[in-house]
């Protein structure tokens, strides 16, 4: 039988294709199913994303594993491209972490990072951050890896500590991050390019860049991220922030004009909705299987 390739294996060929490699945060199916009709290699399931659309609340540790899993397993069943999860602080201590990682490989995700937060997390871009030490978060690590049944599941350690404790304190967390088998390393909050450059110098795994918009750090083009040495380029929000802008436009105009007839050009057209949906195809199939000569009689 022909091998077919493990999420996680998806991602790590991706991430030898593209340099950066973008990746394209998707908050449910059907964003996931635009995304792969953009050209995107790799998808990202925002931990905001799920608390903000799925939940209304905001990003403070409030949503669960189960929560997070129940999305992946929604965007597995729309697209096979490979996801990195946002597992926040993995939603709990040892065990739960242990439960987070093997949840996520059963649901089909290609990875997930972690970060050093404390449990009651903030957004990475928001002030008064709260970290948890060098030592409690290797122990986050060693838990993930030791339950990685998957060998190929990418688990990646976010770093928050660049805001709160300085570059010198950062290297030395995300290395002492690599040596406790973390793959990659997520690079939270940086104000420049030579951040970076710095920080790329010390560290001896593929680095991410968050491009989250009106957040802490510049948006960067690819080719100045390639040429920083960063692996990975992360928009988590971008197409979400773009959903809402226009929904509630809108929704405004419906409620003012009575009418949405100055906002169809907002939208996208059923023909378009279909195409990607593949909603053609299930009609042939629906014809073919059911023509009304073939079929029950009724
Ligand atoms: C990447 C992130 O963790 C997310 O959940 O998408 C957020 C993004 C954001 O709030 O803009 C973060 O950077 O903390
Ligand atoms: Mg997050």
């Amino acid at each position: 039988m022909a091998h077919r390739s493990m999420p996680g294996e998806l991602l790590r060929e991706a991430l030898q294709q593209e340099k950066p490699l973008q990746v394209a945060g998707v908050i449910h199916a059907y964003a996931a199913m635009l995304a792969q009709e953009a050209g995107f290699r790799a998808l990202y399931l925002s931990g905001a994303g799920v608390a903000n659309a799925s939940f209304g609340l905001p990003d403070l540790g409030i949503t669960t594993q189960n929560d997070v899993v129940e999305e992946v397993r929604r965007i597995g069943g729309a697209v096979q491209l490979p996801l990195l999860v946002d597992a926040d602080t993995g939603f709990g201590a040892a065990f739960n972490i242990a439960r987070t990682v093997r949840e996520l490989i059963r649901a089909g995700a290609a990875g997930m990072h972690i970060e050093d937060q404390i449990a009651m997390k903030r957004c990475g871009h928001r002030p008064n951050k709260e970290l948890v030490g060098k030592s409690e978060m290797v122990d986050r690590i060693k838990s993930s890896v030791d339950a990685r049944y998957e060998e190929s599941f990418v688990i990646m350690a976010r770093t928050d500590a660049l805001a709160e404790e300085g570059m010198e304190a950062t290297i030395e967390r995300a290395q002492a991050y690599v040596e406790a088998g973390a793959d990659m390393i997520f690079l939270e909050a940086a104000a420049s390019l030579e951040q970076y450059r710095t920080f790329i110098a010390e560290v001896d795994a593929p680095v991410l860049a968050n491009m989250t918009e009106f957040g802490r750090t510049p948006l960067f083009t690819t080719s100045e991220l390639a040429e920083a040495g960063i692996r990975l380029a992360l928009y988590p929000l971008s197409a979400f922030r773009a959903m809402n802008a226009a929904a509630l436009q809108v929704y405004l105009a419906i409620r003012k004009e009575g009418t949405q007839a100055s906002v169809l050009n907002l939208m996208q057209t059923r023909e378009q909705l279909y195409r990607i949906l593949g909603y053609y195809e299930y009609e042939n199939k629906l014809d073919q299987l059911f023509s009304s000569d073939g079929g029950s009689g009724d």
